[in-house]
């Protein structure tokens, strides 16, 4: 038996349902005690004593994969998509076997895109907090239908995102440089980057994070959005300049925003955003169903599994 750590915050959450299911496969599941999300030194103390990692959202950075070499690590598996705290060059260059889980919960994180733009449009989470507090508040919300909604990113979530979209009966416009074409969206309107950004009434991020990317929504890119504009992002925290986007929400220019991601996690006590009743929060959770974390964990299992086998095929 492998011994294996896992440090991914929805698969903890099902933990005891993937014990036997990786038994099966020669894998011995160890939760991580620490913390949820485990610092770089806690990684280096305690990985060492693994022979596979299952990562979370944890700095995976060449140092650990250097120190947990050292002692008995010789592969690992990100849960799923997003890959920007995995130092992969790290992995190659040390010669450990790693891959990620792609494809395994597009439609959940498109899921929670929408109900982020149809709560944002008519306000529904002001309105619940309002009622709890003893109110009866009656803000107007806008309407979707023929509304402009941009989606930047069109992998897998932004794929799904654009199908839902345009099943509320909005016009979607698409930045992603990655991809050519319709997508396979009859007539889907593409544009460049950040003229995309122009004209819209929604703006969901859908993309992955990498170098080039940090902060491709910042202060002069918000301020060619037009007026009023609502932000949303299911991707990651550093694709928008936080403290402009803040800015941005106090001078009303954005009008609200979505947000499932922040470029600190979790979101600091103190910050600003915390008091912007228009808004709404998510905890990262966007890919955290029960069909969605089995199918994800089932993957990284059998992915990581397959690092140990006589072929050695992720
Ligand atoms: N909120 C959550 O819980 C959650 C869950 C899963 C994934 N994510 C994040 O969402 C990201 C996307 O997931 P996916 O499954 O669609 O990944 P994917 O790999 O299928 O697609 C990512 C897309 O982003 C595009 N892209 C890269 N740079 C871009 C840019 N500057 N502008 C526009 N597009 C750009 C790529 O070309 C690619 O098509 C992940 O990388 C991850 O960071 C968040
Ligand atoms: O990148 C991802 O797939 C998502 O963000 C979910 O994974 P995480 O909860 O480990 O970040």
């Amino acid at each position: 038996m492998k011994d294996i750590l896992v440090t991914c915050p929805p698969m903890l959450g099902q933990f005891d349902r993937f014990v036997e299911f990786a038994a099966e496969r020669g894998l011995k599941l160890h939760r991580a005690e620490v913390t949820q999300i485990l610092s770089e030194d806690e990684l280096c103390a305690v990985l060492p004593d693994y022979d596979g990692w299952i990562i979370g959202d944890d700095p995976a950075t060449r140092r650990v994969f250097e120190t947990a070499q050292k002692g008995r690590l010789t592969a690992a598996v990100k849960w799923g998509i997003g890959v920007d705290n995995v130092d992969f060059a790290a992995c190659k260059d040390l010669g450990i076997p790693i891959i990620n889980t792609p494809m395994m919960f597009g439609a959940e994180v498109a899921d929670v895109a929408t109900a982020f733009v149809i709560g944002l449009a008519r306000e529904l989470f002001t309105i619940d907090r309002g009622v709890r507090a003893g109110n009866w508040p009656k803000p107007a919300g806008i309407s979707l239908l023929d509304k402009r909604v941009g989606v930047i990113g069109l992998g897998d979530i932004g794929r799904h995102t654009v199908t839902r979209m345009r099943a509320l009966g909005m016009q979607v416009v698409a930045y992603d440089p990655g991809v050519e074409g319709d997508a396979g969206f009859d007539g889907l309107e593409r544009a460049a980057w950040p003229e995309a950004v122009e004209d819209l009434d929604f703006l969901v991020f859908t993309c992955a994070l990498n170098k080039h990317n940090f902060h491709m929504l910042d202060a002069d890119v918000l301020a060619r959005c037009k007026p009023g504009v609502r932000i949303v992002n299911v991707a990651r925290g550093p694709l928008i300049d936080e403290a402009a986007l803040i800015a941005a929400l106090q001078s009303g220019h954005v009008y609200s925003a979505g947000l499932d991601v922040f470029e600190e996690e979790p979101l600091p006590m103190d910050s600003p955003l915390r008091g912007m009743d228009r808004c709404i929060f998510g905890s990262h959770n966007g890919s955290n169903t029960i069909d969605g974390v089995i199918r994800a964990s089932h993957e990284a299992i059998t992915r990581l599994a397959g690092f140990y086998s006589p072929e050695g095929e992720g």
